[in-house]
């Protein structure tokens, strides 16, 4: 048997396939996970992003095996799984409400001023914040207990007010049924311990494979634990310490000494040859990685490549950031016009900032895109509206709809807001605005133009998503986003537009967010607004052919015909950031170059904004010094 075949021939008890880049880990374990579900048993594969997960679903599926056997998704839309059937077990009442990590730092915010009980001033608030990203790290790293000294002393404050503060919060979101991902986690983690919850899991996933797993928390090595218990379970671990990116997270190249110090008994697979990308491809990222070893530890990166030789690598220097755009876009179109599929092509970038300037020229150039990392789609402002308008029709989720006012209706600032929310009491306040005609009328004229506004929206709401599914359910999602930013809330995104993305981009991604919604009805034939509204954190973008447009995180474990890598100067790619760190930044780098299949281009823009001259990131310099790039010096033709 060959290095693969032990691995997809693995059956049962622990196991770890460790290996570099591209050397088929996932291919493995998919065929693995379809020769198990041949033989009648289910697996479950659990990996980090939704577009990973769907990945791995589909070369599963591409063997022909029964898919209710498999299921894929990430460790996030497990927990959802476990907690949406179990909420009692994992201490909620109902399903609690997803967090998106933004919601949960609004939340967050909001319960300050409450709880502290006083006006805060600028410098505490950003100490505050701060302080929640001290208590995120800590439970990824499960150091919990010292979280609060450890803030408190860095951050000057006292360390027992933030103990007590993150104390409340915790309960605050527990009573209100809202749960952040790591409470997810969490959550599930603690209904694992209930007797038919563990019936549930067992019957489930007999097996389970967690792909990239270099990049497991702490809290997820716990979840995980109690999903698979025992001393030899028949857990697979599959994943390449070179490739671990979320440091912060507490995870980090040590994840498979633990497991391994966990099972014992686990059986250990190396693979040792590279399968994907061209050898001047894998020479290029093999060179940067090397400069975190010394000589004689090669076998922790080196591979053996079975492509051809194939193109050098490309260097592309344009004059600025809007040139790179510009240059970067047409190389694509180019690229796509003779014949690469747009699936095939990925422009990525250290941070989705980057990334604008390419996605307007493509759009322009009519090429359609996909975006992963970043901010989330659901996240967008633009977005973000439509969907607080629908929770609160839906739901009478009071919250919601006071930050759709806020943001949407005109004349109605905070302060009213408040004198609103105040006189609706006891009562819910989405009920008395839709329903409650006397209670609009006591207010003052404006006020109740804009209250009255509301309540129009909200009963058109009501009435459009009113018992519809499947594909009748999306027809009315388009129709009714289309008339909201048409003729209900006119200049609506012309004024946010004036902010941030433009009012064409925020177009751009409204289209996405309904295709997204498309893609979601037509799986769910039985799927209607609340299943949406319920799974709207854990959405990823799904439409078409598309070329990638991503972060270097978000594009973990995918792979293209032909990669670009934007913005690599010093101080962007690496970032050179107090906290960022040297060695994680290089793996990061080997993550991206590593994605492409035969074509790698590396830009990087000789001027930065009021003609600074930016320095080429180190990896530029380094490989332009071992010739492993080619320059390409003049810009392309139009
Ligand atoms: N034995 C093989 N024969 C032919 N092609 C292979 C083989 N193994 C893997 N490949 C191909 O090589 C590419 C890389 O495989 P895969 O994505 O499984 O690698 P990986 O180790 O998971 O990579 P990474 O960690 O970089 O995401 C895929 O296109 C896969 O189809």
């Amino acid at each position: 048997m060959n290095e693969h075949e032990r691995v997809i021939a693995h059956e049962v008890g622990p196991a770890a396939v460790v290996a570099g880049a591209g050397s088929g880990k996932t291919r493995a374990a998919t065929l693995r996970a379809a020769r198990l579900a041949r033989t009648g048993e289910r697996v479950g594969l659990v990996t980090f992003t939704a577009s990973a997960a769907e990945e791995m679903r589909q070369r599963v599926l591409a063997e022909d095996v029964p898919a209710k056997h498999v299921w894929a998704g990430t460790f996030h839309s497990l927990a959802f799984q476990i907690l949406r059937q179990f909420p009692e077990a994992g201490g909620y009442e109902g399903f609690p409400e997803v967090l998106t990590p933004n919601d949960e730092l609004r939340l967050f915010r909001r319960l300050w001023a409450e709880l502290l009980d006083q006006d805060l001033d600028a410098e505490l608030r950003r100490k505050l914040v701060k302080a929640l990203g001290f208590f995120r790290k800590a439970r990824a790293e499960e150091a919990l207990e010292g979280w609060a000294a450890r803030a408190g002393e860095s951050l000057e404050l006292d360390a027992e007010m933030l103990e007590a503060l993150m104390i409340s919060f915790q309960l605050r979101k527990r009573e209100a049924g809202l749960a952040s991902f790591d409470d997810l986690i969490e959550g599930a983690s603690r209904a694992l311990g209930d007797k038919d919850v563990r019936k549930w899991a067992d019957r489930r996933f007999p097996f389970l494979i967690v792909d990239e797993y270099q990049d497991t928390s702490r809290a997820q090595e716990t979840f995980l634990a109690a999903l698979m218990p025992g001393e030899a379970p028949n857990l697979m671990v599959i994943g390449d310490p070179n490739q671990a990116i979320y440091g912060w997270r507490g995870a980090g190249s040590r994840t498979f000494e633990r497991f391994q110090a966990r099972y014992p008994q686990a059986v250990l697979y190396p693979l040792r040859k590279n399968y994907r990308s061209t050898r001047a491809v894998l020479r290029l990222a093999e060179r940067a990685i090397a400069r975190l070893y010394r000589s004689g530890q090669e076998a922790y990166y080196r591979l053996e490549g079975v492509k051809e030789e194939g193109e050098p690598p490309v260097l592309l220097t344009p004059p600025n950031a809007a040139a790179e755009a510009t240059d970067v876009a047409r190389e694509v179109a180019r690229a796509v016009a003779s014949g690469v599929p747009p699936e095939e092509i990925a422009v990525l970038a250290r941070s989705s900032m980057q990334l604008a300037g390419v996605e307007d020229r493509l759009a322009r150039l009519g090429v359609a895109t996909r975006l992963l990392g970043g901010i989330r789609l659901s996240e967008r402002r633009e977005v973000k509206t439509l969907v607080q308008l629908l929770k609160a029709a839906w739901s009478l989720h009071e919250r919601a709809l006071v930050d759709f006012i806020e943001e949407a209706v005109p004349g109605l600032g905070e302060r009213t807001l408040t004198r609103v929310e105040h006189a609706a009491r006891p009562y819910n306040l989405v009920d008395r605005i839709m329903n409650d005609g006397a209670f609009v009328r006591g207010f003052s004229t404006r006020v109740q133009q804009g209250l009255f506004m509301t309540r129009t929206l909200l009963q058109l709401a009501r009435a459009t998503f009113e018992g519809v599914t499947g594909e009748a359910f999306a027809e009315r999602f388009r129709e009714f986003a289309q008339d909201l930013y048409g003729e209900l809330l006119p200049g609506y995104l012309a004024r946010i537009g004036k902010q941030g993305p433009n009012e064409e981009a925020r177009r751009r991604h409204l289209e996405r967010f309904v295709a997204t919604v498309e893609a979601f009805a037509r799986e769910e034939a039985e799927g209607g607004l609340d299943d949406l509204l319920a799974r709207l954190a854990f959405l990823e973008q799904q439409d078409g052919p598309a070329v990638t447009l991503g972060t270097v995180h978000a594009v973990k474990g995918l792979e293209f015909e032909v990669v670009f890598v934007v913005g690599m100067v010093e101080g962007a790619f690496p970032i050179l950031a107090d906290d960022s760190d040297p060695e994680e930044e290089r793996r990061l780098f080997y993550v991206a170059a590593t994605r492409a299949k035969r074509r790698l281009y590396l830009s990087a823009p000789t001027y930065g904004p009021r003609g600074k001259i930016l320095q080429p990131s180190r990896y530029l310099e380094e490989a332009l010094d071992e010739g492993l790039v080619r320059l390409q010096k003049v810009r392309p033709a139009a």
